[in-house]
């Protein structure tokens, strides 16, 4: 329990902290204006078609990183947990969402053998390779494994609402993640951080320097993956600095 926490009112766990102590930020990434054009059906297809071949490449090197955190569940041994279970489905629904794609970008026309990673592409899968390396905690990979799934869920979640004009040709791909599936599947990877988090905050007494420690790196990382999915939007729309020299 936090200080902050309300009678009555359910403790939301540390995730749930940070979004509310990020909000901004948070809001940068799940409402940006690449997500808000599929609402409002205003979306430059050729930003879509640029999203999709980045976001194969994307979710390729994804693969490794959640198999690198089903192995670290594993190696933690504690079988009634279900935490393996949860990544398991997680690299079945990846299964699936590269055939997805292939079929996607071939009905764009877009040859994803050709599509080269751009900058942000580059930096978000390099930043995976990092998670992967055995220093990094199983409470920090888990940290940035929800927040990756919940930005995505979140945004298209969004364009799937009440009133929203998203394109019928678009509504496949936000039905990907903004179904009540992939929701729920959110919800049982934060169920996985917050338990780590609660367990890292409240370490034993020996431990106390490095479980702290762990949760704010695991803040920090929840903030990288916000920046790096915000570049990467900007990198569909193609509003990234890099492509757009200032005058
Ligand atoms: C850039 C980015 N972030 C999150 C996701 C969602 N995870 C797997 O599909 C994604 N596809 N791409």
């Amino acid at each position: 329990m936090d200080g902050k926490s309300k009678p009555g009112v359910p403790y939301g766990g540390m995730t749930d902290t940070w979004v509310k102590k990020h909000r901004l930020i948070y809001i940068g990434a799940t409402r940006h204006p690449f997500i808000l054009s599929i609402r409002d059906g205003t979306v430059d297809l050729s930003a879509f078609k640029r999203w999709l071949g980045q976001d194969y490449i994307f979710v390729r090197a994804f693969v490794p990183f959640v198999a690198s955190v089903l192995i670290r569940a594993y190696k933690k041994g504690d079988e009634s947990s279900g935490d393996m279970e949860v990544m398991l489905s997680g690299l079945g629904s990846l299964n699936d969402e590269i055939a997805w794609f292939k079929q996607e970008a071939s009905k764009w026309g877009v040859d994803l053998s050709q599509v080269a990673p751009e900058k942000p592409t580059q930096h978000y899968c390099r930043f995976l390779e990092e998670l992967m390396r055995p220093e990094v905690d199983y409470t920090v990979a888990m940290a940035a494994f929800w927040a990756i799934e919940t930005v995505y869920q979140e945004s298209f979640a969004h364009c799937l609402e009440e009133g929203s004009k998203t394109p019928p040709e678009l509504q496949e791909a936000c039905q990907r993640w903004g179904n009540d599936g992939f929701g729920h599947y959110c919800s049982s990877l934060r169920n996985i951080a917050d338990r780590q988090l609660e367990k890292a905050a409240s370490g034993s007494e020996p431990l106390v320097k490095v479980s702290e420690d762990v949760v704010s790196k695991a803040e920090v990382t929840f903030l990288r993956v916000l920046e790096y999915e915000v570049d990467f939007w900007n990198m569909s729309c193609g509003t990234a600095g890099h492509s757009a020299p200032k005058p």
